[in-house]
């Protein structure tokens, strides 16, 4: 698979090691504007999109109207999410979007979503979510704090939103802490007079996101549609 990398920082260096390691071929890097690079679909095969938030959605769109399926895992973007879905329709091109790539994350997110059909109605508890990451992080809370927010948001009718820190009785406090190289720690708890109980992810490196990335642009590569991890993993574990 011929693979340009949208972002060639922390994620874009760990994703071109694992893709060569599985057969790939990195033929270009996108550092800066994307409109200063030679992109085809005859040249790429699928585009992978960690870059910054201020970029994701103009490289993401400029590839679909190129024909060229993109995985995008650039988080603080997603105002624009629902124009690039549209986007990708119209150009019939293909797209998957993942607030965290990692396989052990996507196992969490099910997790949590059944977690939190559990103690909906269970009103002497309180949920709440914590993410710790690396100080170069540009955006807080995390995608993936967000995504865990929002799944607990949609089976939980008592709770209307989330709160980044301090947030009402119907929001979900969301902390978002820094400390220097963690790749990514989430844990969602849920607290009473009682007891408390939680679950928790903790990455020990960026090789699972870059991983979990590589195999959705094996499984994105000539297709046309718009997909999600949910996919990716049902493919690789339906054997
Ligand atoms: N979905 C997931 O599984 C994961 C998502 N991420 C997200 O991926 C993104 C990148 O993370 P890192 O690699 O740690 O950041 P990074 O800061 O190391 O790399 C970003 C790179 O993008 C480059 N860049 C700047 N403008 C650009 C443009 N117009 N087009 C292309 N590249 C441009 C920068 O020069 C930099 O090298 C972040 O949004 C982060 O939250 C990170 C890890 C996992
Ligand atoms: O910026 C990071 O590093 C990470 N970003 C993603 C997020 O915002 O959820 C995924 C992962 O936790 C690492």
């Amino acid at each position: 698979m011929k693979i340009a990398l949208l972002g060639y920082g922390r994620m874009g260096k760990t994703i071109e090691k694992i893709a060569k390691s599985r057969g790939h071929e990195v033929v270009v890097k996108v550092s800066d504007d994307i409109d200063n690079y030679d992109l085809d679909a005859e040249s790429v095969d699928v585009a992978i999109d960690f870059s910054v938030p201020t970029a994701a959605f103009k490289n993401i769109t400029t590839c679909f109207r190129k024909q060229i399926p993109v995985v995008s895992g650039t988080t603080g973007w997603l105002d624009d999410y629902e124009k690039a879905k549209k986007i990708c329709s119209e150009e019939n091109s293909a797209f998957i979007y993942a607030s965290n790539f990692s396989l052990g994350v996507n196992i969490f997110f099910e997790l949590n979503q059944k977690l939190a059909g559990m103690m909906q109605s269970l009103e002497d508890y309180s949920a709440e979510i914590e993410e710790i990451h690396h100080t170069k992080k540009l955006d807080a809370p995390s995608g993936t704090a967000i995504s865990l927010a929002e799944q607990i948001i949609d089976v939980n009718p008592r709770i209307k939103g989330w709160q980044l820190e301090d947030a009402d009785k119907d929001e979900i406090p969301v902390y978002a802490k820094r400390e220097e190289d963690v790749p990514g720690t989430h844990t969602v708890k849920y607290d009473s007079e009682i007891d408390s109980i939680e679950i928790k992810h903790t990455a020990k490196s960026r090789q699972g996101f870059a991983l979990g990335a590589v195999i959705a642009g094996e499984y994105l590569k000539d297709k046309t549609g718009i997909f999600t991890m949910k996919d990716v993993l049902s493919d690789l574990f339906k054997n």
